[in-house]
């Protein structure tokens, strides 16, 4: 589904993800660990195209996409929530999830569109209640499941989420891990998770790979991470 190999990404002249390989199958769910700044939003600015790399070659869905820009990588099913979530201000919660479907590969055929939207509002019940107010005006929690929602209104194949956990309260956190087990369950789509804690890892990812310093240092199956790696690479 999505596989990167030998990247090497600058901002301007510092060298920041240095040869960075990995893959992500159909439906799997991996994490990418690391404490700050190691390289984990640059990895996932490269995925998306946002930031170019400088050599390095990157594959999804079985197309070479390396020099493809963003909104054409959006459009093969790639969806990006990103740590800041990117909620549109001054529009509406209902207009914001109106952006992801409108994101879509295909046409969607009829009866479609409200079967998208009510699978979002079954997971994100309290969004029903906030349909008219403006995306600016939300909580860190609400602006979450807002952007997650949107997200999956784009029908991805593969999601992409930044530290979705990130500075919410407790509860809304559950929730979310309940939605990601839910999608995890599901085996609709893969998806590459940025996360610190290793908890997060551990109980949702299949994969994970560890990052250090701008390179992939550790990268197997979640149940296999062994506490000697953990104490040396992560926040516990
Ligand atoms: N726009 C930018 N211009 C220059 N340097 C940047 C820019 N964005 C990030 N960096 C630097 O690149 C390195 C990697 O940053 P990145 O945000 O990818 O780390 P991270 O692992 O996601 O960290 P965190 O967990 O804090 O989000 C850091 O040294 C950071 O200071």
């Amino acid at each position: 589904m999505l596989e990167l190999s030998h990247i090497n990404a600058y901002y301007g002249e510092s060298h920041i993800l240095r040869n960075v390989s990995f893959a992500v199958s159909p439906g799997e769910v991996a994490c990418l660990m690391g404490r700050n700044g190691v390289g984990k939003t640059t990895t996932l600015k490269v995925i998306t195209g946002l930031l170019a790399v400088r050599s390095g070659n990157l594959k999804f869905d079985g197309a070479d996409v390396t020099k493809l820009p963003t909104d054409r990588r959006a459009r093969r099913g790639l969806a990006y929530v990103p740590q800041g979530r990117e909620i549109i201000p001054h529009l509406t919660v209902r207009e914001n999830l109106q952006l992801g479907f409108w994101a879509r590969a295909e046409a969607p055929g009829r009866g479609v569109e409200r079967e998208a939207f009510d699978e979002v509002y079954q997971l994100f019940p309290k969004l029903t209640h906030i349909l008219h107010r403006p995306g600016g005006v939300l909580s860190g929690g609400e602006q979450q499941q807002l952007a997650i929602g949107r997200a999956l209104l784009s029908c991805p194949k593969l999601l992409l989420l930044d530290e979705p956990t990130e500075g919410i309260q407790p509860s809304v956190v559950d929730q979310i891990e309940d939605v990601i087990i839910q999608f995890k369950n599901s085996r609709r789509f893969a998806i590459l998770l940025v996360e610190q804690g290793l908890h997060f890892a551990a109980r949702l990812a299949e994969k994970y790979v560890v990052m250090a310093k701008g390179a992939v240092v550790a990268y197997g199956r979640s149940d296999e991470l062994n506490a000697d790696m953990v104490r040396q690479h992560l926040t516990v």
